[in-house]
């Protein structure tokens, strides 16, 4: 239980937006079930970010919950609309247009989890993204298959599209590996520590070492726009597939496990005990890939180059496809100065400005039925447009976009 903030309900009350929230400027109230959330930050604009309190209608008492994921930078203004009961949308006013939606999750399934995990009060930061270019891809298999070097081609074709999540492992640093960089190395006790504090999306013990995915790890990646790349074995995509992180899953396989061996000595990294573990746990894992139904994709690497066109192909990188999507993910350009509505799955953003509705465009309309995604990472899947509010509702799109 903490202190009441020093803006309190009841100043907020004032202020009715129509669908459950009520807002005072920078702060907003919104109510789900017995709890009321309030959202933003001191009246002196002074703080750098959105902070969350909540308010307990039961028992009175409020609570400073743990806030999980990046945190939106503090605005000018804040809408906020409950969705489904387990999410608040909130609009920032005046935000960049890649800044301006966020969702805070405070009863979806990862929340629940973390609940369960710390003890307490739990709500996850997820920035909301248009469309679903950005679905992380999950990739697996053995040893010396290709898997790292398939990826740094990736990401040396298209350095603004991909970024790599930085595993957590307790092995030692092979010579030309970077701490941060290609994994954080870290003491075993430190991360079975991390482990308890809920930190790791997912964890396994691979080849005698713990080897993790912080939910830092995505979300530094999904902060920036990229989409991300986890080089994960196989317990892990399990793991993954489990969780609220909607993946890409894809197997690489040798050519055969005498290549494997091959590919595995001439790397030169590992030592002889280190290469018959990594032979041996192979074969386990070359079974998982192909038969436990958790990859979507299942690719050969025995022609470096023909793999790695394949890959891009299964990815949509392929000829005129990767040209768009080499792009920057488009935002959405939100006027400083606007109200915001809800009907069913679409939020109308009211923008009241003297440009727009001579443009007459003055609704953006944010379409959330087919949500995907959220925390830890993204939300995808908002479908924004522009309409005419002088025509018949909101069937009188005029200019998709
Ligand atoms: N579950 C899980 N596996 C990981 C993670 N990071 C790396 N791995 C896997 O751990 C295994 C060993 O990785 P590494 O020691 O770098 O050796 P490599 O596979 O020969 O490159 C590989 O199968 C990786 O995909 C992680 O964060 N979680
Ligand atoms: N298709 C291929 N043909 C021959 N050698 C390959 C091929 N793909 C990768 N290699 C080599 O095999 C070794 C292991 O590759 P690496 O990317 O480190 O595997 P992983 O990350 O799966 O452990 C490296 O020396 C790499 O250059």
């Amino acid at each position: 239980m903490g202190e009441a903030p020093a803006f309190v309900v009841d100043d907020l009350l004032q202020n009715q937006d129509g669908f459950g929230s009520k807002s005072n400027g920078c702060k907003i109230t919104t109510t789900i079930g017995d709890k009321t959330y309030v959202i933003g930050g001191e009246n002196d604009e002074s703080t750098l970010s959105l902070e969350v309190q909540i308010f307990d209608e039961d028992t009175g008492n409020w609570a400073t919950p743990i806030v999980l994921g990046a945190k939106p930078s503090s605005c000018k203004g804040l809408s906020a609309v409950s969705l489904n009961d387990d999410r608040i949308l909130i609009v920032k006013k005046g935000s960049t247009p890649d800044d301006c939606i966020w969702f805070l999750e405070v009863d979806t399934r990862f929340v629940r989890e973390q609940k369960k995990i710390q003890g307490t009060d739990v709500v996850a930061w997820s920035r909301g993204a248009r469309g679903y270019a950005e679905k992380p891809v999950v990739i697996s298999g053995p040893s010396g298959v290709g898997k790292g070097t398939l990826i740094s081609m990736l990401m040396k074709e298209f350095p603004s599209m991909f970024g790599f999540s930085v595993s957590h492992t307790t092995r030692a640093p092979r010579c030309m590996e970077k701490d941060g960089v290609h994994y954080h190395f870290t003491e075993r006790s430190v991360m079975e520590q991390e482990l308890k504090d809920g930190k790791f999306l997912e964890h396994a013990l691979v080849h005698g070492n713990l080897y993790g995915t912080s939910i830092e790890a995505v979300e530094v990646v999904t902060d920036t726009g990229k989409r991300c790349i986890l080089d994960i074995d196989v317990q892990g995509a399990r793991s993954v597939k489990a969780s609220s992180l909607e993946a890409i899953f894809i197997f690489i396989c040798p050519p055969s496990m005498e290549e494997l061996e091959t590919r595995l000595r001439s790397r030169g990294t590992e030592t002889e005990e280190q290469i018959l573990k990594r032979l041996q746990n192979a074969k386990k894992e070359m079974e998982q890939g192909q038969s436990s139904g958790i990859f979507d994709h299942i690719l050969y690497n025995d022609n470096l180059d023909e793999c790695y066109e394949s890959l891009k192909k299964l990815l949509g990188l392929d000829g005129a496809a990767a040209a768009t999507l080499r792009s920057a993910p488009q935002g959405i350009d939100l006027p400083a100065d606007h109200s915001v509505s809800k009907m069913d799955n679409k939020i109308t953003i009211n923008c009241g400005t003297a440009e727009l509705k001579k443009a007459s465009k003055n609704l953006i309309v944010l379409d959330v039925s087919s949500l995907k995604g959220g925390a830890p990472g993204r939300t995808r899947g908002l479908d924004v447009y522009a309409i005419d509010s002088f025509s018949d509702g909101l069937n009188g799109i005029n200019q998709p976009s």
